[in-house]
């Protein structure tokens, strides 16, 4: 494990007994599966410093997982930009960048093997995301390996999701969408973001953050489990089946 602190400190708020419980597997995609984060702060940096300003982590933090529109609002209420740009401009603007950039996704690590491990091992799994239809097409378009083992994806834009992260809707409707009746707090949900680690415990789940290291560790608050990367993760510590190869 990359960073030993990060794991302690939050391992202590769950109790042994929810942990061992898990049965479904619930993903966040931007920056948990694909390393697709990047490509928002690149863009957001050229948008503001068309306007003499600074991006930093402490807007990232409020933006990331958010659906695009509302992540908009956010960045133009943070960087004051009312009069100067409207979310719906700065959607538009940062639109060209980023179908660019999206199709040169890469997995993040880790992912390849966790995912071929809990589809294996028949652990049904999915996908929450706070991103579109049209940009999930675009970010998995060379990993369809990976995504076909799914059992189904809900996107930011599914008629069921209402709000977008911190609000359960997505999570919740990912749970209906699995076979049978399945209880949250059964559920287990890999985030990386401030608002889905906030959304996943609003539906009543468990969740183990993977932040990028540059996000401030106040933000690690509610998480479960908080780890450097998925590589660290061991299975067999939520009742889930555990790795052979180790
Ligand atoms: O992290 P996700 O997958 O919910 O995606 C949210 C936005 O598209 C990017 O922050
Ligand atoms: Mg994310």
């Amino acid at each position: 494990m990359a960073n030993p602190s990060m794991e302690e400190a939050a391992d202590d708020t769950t109790a042994p007994a929810a942990k061992a419980s898990i049965t479904h597997v619930v993903f966040d995609m931007d920056g948990l599966l694909l390393d697709t984060e990047g490509f928002y702060t690149l863009v957001q940096e050229r948008i503001l410093a068309r306007y003499g300003k600074t991006f930093d982590w402490s807007l990232k933090a409020k933006m990331m997982g958010k659906k695009a529109i509302e992540a908009a609002r956010v960045f133009i209420d943070e960087m004051g930009l009312e009069g100067l740009l409207t979310p719906e401009g700065f959607l538009e603007e940062r639109e060209d960048m980023l179908q660019e950039l999206f199709p040169t996704a890469e997995l993040m690590p880790g992912v390849k093997r966790l995912i071929n491990h809990l589809h294996a091992k028949g652990v049904p799994i999915c996908v929450a995301t706070g991103s579109h239809k049209r940009h999930f097409s675009l970010k998995t378009q060379k990993h369809g390996d990976i995504f076909s083992l799914m059992h189904h994806v809900v996107v930011g834009d599914d008629p069921e999701v209402k709000k977008g992260k911190p609000s359960p809707d997505v999570f919740l409707a990912a749970a209906k969408r699995f076979e049978g009746n399945v209880d949250p707090s059964k559920v287990l949900v890999f985030e990386d973001a401030p608002s889905g680690v906030a959304a996943a415990k609003n539906a009543g789940m468990s969740v183990v953050m993977v932040p990028d290291p540059r996000l401030d560790a106040s933000y690690h608050e509610g998480a479960d489990q908080v780890l450097s990367s998925l590589l660290d993760f061991d299975p067999s510590s939520w009742g889930l089946p555990p790795f052979e190869d180790v």
